[in-house]
């Protein structure tokens, strides 16, 4: 079977985009598992899948699967590329399309200046919604990491996320923490780990270190997801400038079951096409 696909990024948060609508795509997760191993296949953080909807009112429907081939409920990053890829490819000629994903629908629009905007939809935060084990839902929560107990903020944009406030991102211990945040026993379907540093109300500085994938140069969903704990936390203002290693993200949310609103860029680095 030849694959056709777009190599794209996120602020350096890296994606194989292929076109399910114009090709018939069958990749099992263990060939996007394959084809996302940086040295054997292609290599990305996740694979993005376009697929047409056949929801009244949806454009198109979208699946996210990280590189180890898990499929997952929602990708920030790649909702972006995802717009930028199906107005490039001709795939639709609106600017601002709807877009449903495994945990509901969202919104990208194309902007003038070349970034995207995407109504991210409302953050959740029942501990059945993360899914997290927890007697009741709270703003912030205990967790006992390494033998000590970090005060972590659990939000739901779709995909699961454990926010903590650290002093310096430079400093905090991503890479160990991370992971076992990730693999933490109360996170049923592990979870994406953000370590965030509050530079002002309307700045923090952040690091993910993401479920399957580890730490990814920028994280949209986690990004969103420490904005929302901020606010929650009375710590934020609502609208935030977010820097990521791999550059910079806007988010903005005005509480309770309002949406979160995200801006950034979207690049293609290359076309490609591969025989499987
Ligand atoms: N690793 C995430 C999916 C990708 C999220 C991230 N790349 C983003 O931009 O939101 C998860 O397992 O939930």
């Amino acid at each position: 079977m030849k694959l056709n696909f777009s190599k794209m990024h996120g602020l350096g948060n890296d994606f194989m985009v292929i076109d399910g609508v114009r090709q018939a795509v069958t990749l099992s997760n263990e060939a996007i598992g394959q084809l996302g191993h940086r040295q054997f296949g292609i290599g990305f953080d996740q694979l993005l899948l376009v697929e047409k909807s056949t929801t009244p009112g949806i454009d198109f429907r979208y699946r996210i699967f990280n590189c180890d081939g898990s499929e997952v409920e929602q990708c920030g990053n790649g909702s972006r590329c995802f717009a930028r890829f199906v107005f490039d490819q001709g795939l639709t000629d609106k600017t601002e399309i709807a877009v449903e994903t495994a945990k509901g629908v969202i919104y990208p629009r194309l902007e003038s200046n070349g970034l995207v905007t995407v109504n991210m939809g409302a953050p959740r935060f029942a501990p059945s919604e993360i899914p997290f084990e927890a007697p009741n839902e709270a703003i912030i929560d205990p967790l006992i990491v390494d033998g000590q107990v970090y005060d972590i903020s659990v939000v739901s944009m779709g995909n699961p996320h454990a926010v903590q406030i650290v002093d310096d991102v430079e400093t905090a211990p991503v890479a160990l923490h991370g992971t076992l945040i990730e693999n933490h026993k109360r996170f049923p379907q592990k979870v994406n780990a953000g370590f965030m540093q509050i530079v002002s109300r309307s700045e923090i500085c952040l690091r993910v270190f993401e479920r399957a994938a580890g730490e990814t140069l920028a994280c949209g969903t986690g990004a969103c997801a420490a904005v929302v704990a901020g606010i929650r936390r009375g710590l934020l203002d609502e609208t935030v400038l977010v820097h990521t290693r791999g550059g910079d993200l806007t988010i903005s949310w005005a509480g309770g079951d309002s949406p979160v609103m995200m801006t950034g860029p979207a690049v293609t680095v290359f076309e490609g096409s591969i025989e499987l």
